[in-house]
């Protein structure tokens, strides 16, 4: 009898196991059911257990696979790994319909107990929706609508400036300057950090938590795939992931409150007549709950906001050294107002359409979000005939809107006059919706488009982009390669030249960097 009890014991466990399976597969199948609706269509699962995974997960650059699928499915597409149900909304208008005049239900944040563990889903951009949500985003609104987001241009422009001479001295480090002009608006206007362009104590910090973000909502992790290990013990065998969302944690908590303590010990260090927010905001969240709530929105700004205005100016430099003639043309349109006597300014911008068009045109031709962020619908909701259950992943193909080929014709071609009318001014097409959709739509949006323009007009004044030479002065070959895998798609670092486009355009940038 005694020998036998292991055998018994095993036996019972794997028939409970399949039972639960095969039980949970039938619930799963059985909730469309119920609804009297089918799942919107899409590519069968490959396993009971997780579903398209595996499919999801090993292809690169996955959002050109789900318009593939989309053009064989129809625009909504349904997916799951393990749990979860995956929506993939192919069409702009569907994203219109669904998250914008349904956002009531659907301006959630898919749950992951990783990002828990790691403390991500404490920044606004990963939070659930809710009262503490509405607090962040209260804050962020207040902070960069258009009006607000006008005051920071000084800002702006005395960064530009300092990029600009750092291009003059050091035009190899070209990817270093941006990420230092970008990083600096952003701490500069949050907490009054001004960004040290090499070896910064800050953004090591911030940047060593990078990898775990962009991962944690991977189902690689086997606690997002069954949440319930959550609970145990750091020390168990197997739980190294437990320890290692712990160092993460730790990470964000030290990055939050030393900034916000440089904010309030040292504001008149940042040599700027701006206020830091945190400083102007603090008064009116002064209770323990909203002090650490406008703690971790601050928090937020540097994630959601660098990485975002640095990439953008990347693809431009990018766009620029492959479309040459392009190139020329916006700095003809540039040189027609300052007529080379003086650096562009925020002022000129309605007298530069082009300019303007050649930015929607570089968020148009490689979106860095292809998805957008994940919403997440906190309600069953049916849809052109379709079940979509509570707490689907639900996922707007921005990438395949951007190759609407109704909308853009040739659309791997960098056009940016597809944005201008006959009359040459600004279409209607301003591509807001790379910049998410409905209440989760980009609070920083006009702050981050300022940047860009602005880098976009004052190196096209400046400088002339081409590829890297060879010691005889011939081009040498390009290659750009993206991330492919992830949330967002941005070139890696990659060789250009960058030469000043006369000896009056250096002076320029040098009177001006002393002036600032
Ligand atoms: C060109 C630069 C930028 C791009 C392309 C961009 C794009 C996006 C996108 C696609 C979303 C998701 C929207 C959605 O879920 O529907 C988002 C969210 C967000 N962005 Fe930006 N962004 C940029 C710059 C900035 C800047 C400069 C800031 C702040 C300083 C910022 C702060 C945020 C925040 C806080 C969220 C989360 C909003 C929420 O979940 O309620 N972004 N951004």
């Amino acid at each position: 009898m005694d020998t036998l009890l292991p055998e018994y014991t095993a036996a019972v466990l794997v028939l409970s196991l399949s039972a639960a399976v095969s039980l949970w597969a039938l619930i799963w199948n059985c909730q469309s059911l119920l609804s009297k609706l089918p799942y919107p269509p899409g590519p069968a699962p490959t396993s009971v257990i997780s579903g398209n995974k595996s499919q999801i997960t090993s292809t690169p650059r996955v959002w050109r696979k789900y318009k593939e699928w989309a053009e064989q499915y129809g625009n909504i597409i349904y997916l799951r790994s393990y749990r979860q149900p995956i929506i993939i909304i192919n069409s702009f208008e569907d994203a219109v319909e669904l998250l914008e005049k349904r956002s009531r239900i659907y301006s959630s944040r898919p749950v992951s107990p990783m990002y828990k563990l790691m403390g991500f889903n404490n920044s606004t951009a990963m939070r659930e929706y809710g009262p503490e949500w509405r607090k962040h985003r209260r804050i962020f609104q207040q902070s960069f609508k258009p009006d607000s987001s006008l005051t920071y241009r000084p800002i702006q422009t005395r960064k530009m400036y300092d990029m600009l001479h750092r291009f003059l001295n050091t035009p190899e480090d070209f990817e270093a300057h941006i990420k230092t002009l970008a990083g600096s608006i952003v701490l500069l206007l949050i907490y009054g950090y001004d960004v040290a362009p090499k070896d910064d104590h800050y953004v090591k910090l911030v940047e060593s938590t990078r990898p775990a973000f962009a991962l944690g909502l991977s189902p690689k992790w086997l606690v997002n795939n069954f949440p319930v290990l959550r609970h145990i013990p750091s020390w168990f065998p197997g739980a190294s992931f437990k320890q290692y969302a712990s160092a993460m944690s730790c990470r964000n908590i030290e990055a939050r409150e030393e900034t916000y303590k440089y904010a309030m010990t040292a504001p008149a260090s940042s040599g700027s007549m701006h206020t830091p927010l945190v400083c102007s905001l603090s008064e009116n969240y002064s209770s323990p709950t909203d002090l650490s709530l406008l703690k971790e929105a601050a928090a937020s700004g540097y994630g959601a906001g660098v990485g975002t205005t640095q990439s953008t100016i990347m693809i431009f430099m990018e766009a620029m050294i492959l479309f040459p003639d392009v190139q020329k043309k916006a700095q003809a349109d540039v040189d027609r107002v300052t007529r080379g006597k003086r650096l562009p300014e925020y002022d000129d911008q309605e007298s530069l359409p082009y300019i303007q068009a050649l930015v929607r045109e570089v968020v148009r031709w490689k979106p860095l979000l292809p998805l957008g962020l994940a919403h997440a619908n906190n309600e069953n909701d049916t849809y052109k005939g379709y079940y979509i259950p509570k707490d689907s992943i639900v996922h707007p193909n921005v990438w395949a809107m951007t190759r609407d080929p109704l909308r853009y014709k040739d659309p791997e071609n960098f056009n940016p006059n597809r944005f201008l009318t006959a009359e040459g001014g600004l279409n209607d097409d301003d591509m807001t919706y790379v910049f998410g959709f409905g209440r989760r739509i980009c609070p920083g949006r006009h702050l981050g488009l300022a940047t860009v323009w602005l880098a976009v007009a004052t190196i096209l004044a400046s400088f002339d982009l081409g590829r890297k030479k060879d010691a005889s002065g011939n081009d040498l070959p390009l290659s750009i390669k993206y991330t492919e895998f992830g949330l967002s798609s941005y070139p890696l670092p990659f060789e250009c030249s960058i030469t000043p486009r006369s000896e009056d355009a250096r002076q320029l940038i040098l009177e001006k960097r002393y002036q600032a």
